[in-house]
């Protein structure tokens, strides 16, 4: 895999970013309007107290009334209540709202890196991929369900606020709004700064989940190589620039602090100045006063709160692009506009016209101008030195990739014309790797075909010769893969086999199957694989002698170009590249003695 693309310099990370949320928001913008004013409600009953202050001081408690202070604690009370209750349902819209954005976010973007072309998954490491579809999504949502609420609602009683401190006394209420605006310059400039930062620590998150996923899936190599070390080592490199770099963003948010802590002190002081000297002058009254400052501790929570807001919101604003980046990663491998099922007989047949294909990014094509036509029914096995475009080519079939030249039919119809649905239902392939799924055998045996009776994968089974499922402890139902039961790799090569043969494909790509088979067990597959290659065309990557004796014929691959097609023993008596293939290949070297089927 290689290094994840770095993302662009542009403006990426600005608080703009957050308009992608939008069409997730919008089904439950109901909800989000609950919560916001439910919150901006709640916000505004928490004035009423102050604003009760000043008629308490100078009524009630000037004459010594007491019979009109309980009208006013009543309504006070009153107040308390309400906000209570909009607490409750506050919390209740908002988290509803953002569990659902996210469990859609989610949703959206593990379909999109289902869809996503095999030559995206070859760019992109799994952890970053791992880290934007966890991490990265449930910043968002910790933004939706809280940030992105009271980041409105608390600027909003910052206004109301201010108009209230003006309205009191105009000179101090100009002064708490002049010591503000500071914060707003200075919160600006640090944006920029916190988002670079913060990027930047998402992205080496991503690096770390990497080595982490790497280190335990490769846990064998490392521990037979006794480089356990060494990957340590690599790996703390990486968790110590993570600290690094976490460091660097708290330094930056521990700076913000600072003022949002020292800016309501000194103001506090300011205004206790400044009142003291309007009561003594009479242009300010003593409960007025009381009011006033009873006020600006309102406004304290929501100036203190938009550091972390901001902070969140620009967290948020990452984790949008480093989303985005995937949900706008380009399909390249996908349905023509307009494409509908086209008859292809099973067995079907295969042509190569003309093909060739280069790796995006790369400079030489690794196939250039294959022509290969295989017959309904016939069997051709693929032979070449490594790397010479084997692989390549069978991927090519089921659109693996698409060919940046000529065309791969079936039965005279461009695979691209074929919906993929169909395409994936009537190729079916079988990789060197077999990869099963924390499923049953069951389950796993039917991926591609989720219809299939009993009779049917017992008839795959038997091919593959996986009659082993049947002694596991709970048969066909037991769950095997990573997280259930354990396989030997011959056990799970010829259950991806089995996957392959389901249902009998219209055509068979075999990616040299069978190559963690022991001699005896590959005996037995062999001689039921040739049932299967009776009936269907199949297109063999061989790199054995004895799955080069399936094929009726071999066709020779050097350098990306088929140089030879024929029946192995006329390619044994007179291509000379072929001869000399084999005799280099210890592994196809047996062929030399045997025939095609
Ligand atoms: N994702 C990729 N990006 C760029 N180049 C690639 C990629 N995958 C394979 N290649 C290159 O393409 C060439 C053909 O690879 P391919 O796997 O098809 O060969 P092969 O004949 O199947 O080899 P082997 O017998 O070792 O399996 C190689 O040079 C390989 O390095």
């Amino acid at each position: 895999m290689t290094e994840t693309p770095a993302p662009a310099e542009t403006d990426r990370g600005r608080l703009t970013a957050l308009t992608r949320l939008w069409p997730f928001a919008r089904p439950y913008r109901r909800l989000i309007a609950l919560t916001f004013t439910a919150a901006l409600l709640a916000s505004l009953a928490q004035l009423a107290v102050p604003l009760l202050v000043p008629p308490i001081v100078e009524g009630p408690i000037a004459d010594g009334d007491r019979g009109a202070l309980l009208p006013l604690l009543g309504l006070a009370l009153l107040f308390g209540l309400a906000e209570a209750a909009l607490f409750f349902l506050r919390r209740w819209a908002m988290n509803v709202s953002s569990l659902q954005i996210e469990r859609d976010l989610r949703d959206a973007l593990y379909q999109r890196l289902q869809r996503l072309p095999v030559a995206f998954h070859e760019g992109w490491s799994s952890g970053q991929l791992l880290s934007r579809a966890t991490s990265d999504v449930a910043t968002i949502r910790r933004f939706v369900g809280f940030g992105a609420v009271f980041l409105l609602v608390n600027l909003i009683t910052c206004i109301v606020v201010g108009a209230l401190l003006v309205a009191i006394h105009w000179p101090l209420g100009l002064a708490v709004l002049a010591t503000s605006a500071p914060l707003v310059v200075f919160g600006a400039r640090w944006e920029k700064r916190y988002n670079t930062e913060s990027r930047l620590v998402q992205d080496e998150q991503g690096e770390l989940a990497t080595d982490v996923e790497e280190a335990v899936q490769g846990i064998r190599v490392v521990r037979s190589l006794g480089r356990s070390g060494l990957v340590f080592g690599r790996y703390d490199r990486k968790a110590v620039r993570l600290r690094e770099l976490q460091l660097g963003k708290v330094r930056t948010l521990a700076l913000i602090w600072c003022l949002f802590e020292f800016h309501p002190q000194v103001t506090l002081a300011m205004i206790l100045v400044g009142g003291a000297l309007a009561v003594n002058s009479g242009a300010l009254t003593a409960g007025a006063l009381i009011g006033f400052i009873a006020l600006f501790t309102v406004l304290l929570w929501p100036i203190l709160s938009l550091g972390f807001l901001l902070a969140q919101a620009q967290e948020a604003a990452s984790a949008c692009d480093r989303i985005g980046e995937l949900l706008d990663a380009e399909l390249t491998v996908t349905d023509r506009p307009g494409v509908h099922p086209q008859p292809v007989g099973t067995p079907a047949r295969l042509r190569f016209e003309d093909v060739s294909f280069r790796f995006p990014g790369t400079g030489d094509p690794v196939l250039r101008g294959i022509d290969l036509e295989i017959a309904p029914g016939e069997t051709v096995a693929l032979v070449g030195a490594t790397g010479s475009g084997k692989t390549t080519a069978t991927a090519l079939v089921a659109r693996l990739y698409d060919v940046t030249g000529g065309r791969v039919t079936l039965d005279g119809h461009d695979v691209r014309d074929l919906p993929l649905d169909q395409l994936r239902r009537v190729v079916a392939t079988a990789f060197e790797e077999a990869t099963l799924f924390s499923m049953s055998v069951r389950e796993n045996v039917t991926l591609g075909r989720p219809g299939a009776g009993d009779a049917e994968v017992e008839e795959a089974l038997r091919v593959a010769q996986a009659g082993f499922v049947h002694d596991l402890p709970w048969g066909l139902d037991t769950r095997i893969g990573e997280q259930g039961l354990s396989l030997s790799g011959g056990q799970r090569q010829r259950l991806a086999l089995a996957r392959a043969v389901l249902g009998r494909p219209s055509v068979l790509v075999l990616d040299d199957p069978l190559s963690a088979l022991d001699v005896h067990t590959e005996a037995l597959v062999e001689r039921a694989l040739r049932e299967v290659l009776a009936e269907t065309t199949a297109l063999v990557v061989a790199h054995r002698a004895s799955t080069v004796l399936l094929a009726d014929r071999v066709a020779l691959l050097q350098d990306g170009r088929i140089t030879a097609v024929g029946p192995h023993g006329e390619l044994l008596a007179t291509v000379p590249a072929y001869r000399e293939l084999l005799s280099s290949a210890p592994e196809l070297a047996g062929a030399g003695e045997g025939g095609a089927r």
